[in-house]
């Protein structure tokens, strides 16, 4: 398998007024061009951390990562994030938002009017063409989502890294952008990390599915190839042994394997004796 982006050994730990907490430890990922990765795992495992330390957002304090050669330090525009709250600028409008950005990659190789056009192009990728000239607080949470994965996608990443990107949106919203991620990843061959607490959103979108053990000293549990042919319909899927198979396999992972929630005690049931 031909390598884009590689973990080794990647190990984090905070500084906290209680002392040392260590987060991850000896995380280990390769992940090919064009491949869809999800991260699953029960909350505060530590996926925000190992997205964090892709994005540059935060330095590692053992081991490293490789993005094409290059060791990852800092934030970069390969390396596009989408976050749950989109994080868009309210004073600015959808086109405006997407042009702040793309004025930032490509204002030395692009002209105006071509940053302009690819502004636009990335608007209509994602739906959004109607609605360009509007401002955040105009449009419905699933439309400033897709605003933001426009912006983005405008950076041309060679990785976009996406935390829970569609966690806050209801579940029609939900299937709809899933489905455009889908098309996105499809036509663009885009290599994706996305964080999810949604085991069929996973199943659905993924190549691979990254399981994450519980924290302290969270690493990976197991990984999961996701044998489903391309392009996916979710209807379809639905009755596919593959997919429920997948669905299986992770959730007895979170639910078995990595129980979060202490079993409740046994109930006692002799008889209490009363005192006379
Ligand atoms: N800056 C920090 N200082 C100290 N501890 C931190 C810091 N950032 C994260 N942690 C701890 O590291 C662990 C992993 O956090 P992280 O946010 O990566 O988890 P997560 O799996 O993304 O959680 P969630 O699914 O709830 O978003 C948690 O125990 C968290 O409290």
């Amino acid at each position: 398998m031909k390598t884009l982006l590689e973990l080794s050994n990647v190990g984090m730990a905070f500084d906290t007024p209680k002392g040392t907490f260590e987060a991850l430890r000896e995380v280990n990922l390769k992940i090919a061009p064009g491949e869809f990765v999800s991260l699953i795992g029960h909350s505060g495992c530590g996926k925000s951390t190992v997205l964090n330390i892709v994005a540059g957002l935060l330095q590692a304090t053992d081991g490293g990562v490789i993005l094409d050669r290059h060791e990852v330090n800092e934030p970069g525009p390969e390396r596009a994030v989408v976050f749950q709250n989109h994080s868009l600028l309210p004073w600015l409008t959808a086109f405006e938002n997407v042009e702040l950005a793309v004025k930032q990659v490509f204002r030395k190789s692009k002209s105006k009017q071509e940053m302009r056009d690819w502004v636009a192009h990335n608007l209509e990728l994602v739906h959004m063409a109607h609605a360009m000239h509007k401002k955040p607080e105009e449009i419905s949470g699933g439309m400033k989502q897709r605003v933001g994965i426009a912006r983005a996608l405008a950076m041309q990443p060679q990785v976009l890294l996406m935390d829970e990107p569609f966690g806050a949106l209801d579940a029609l919203t939900r299937a709809h952008l899933q489905d455009s991620l889908m098309d996105i990843h499809r036509q663009l061959g885009t290599t994706v990390i996305m964080i999810t607490h949604d085991v069929d959103e996973a199943v659905l979108l993924s190549d691979r599915i990254v399981m994450m053990t519980n924290g302290p000293a969270a690493t990976i549990g197991e990984i999961l190839p996701v044998e489903l042919p391309r392009p996916r319909d979710r209807l379809a899927l639905a009755d596919h042994p593959t997919y429920n198979r997948c669905r299986q396999r992770v959730l007895q992972f979170l639910y078995e394997k990595q129980r979060k929630v202490a079993p409740l005690p046994r109930r006692d049931t002799t008889p209490v004796r009363r005192q006379a």
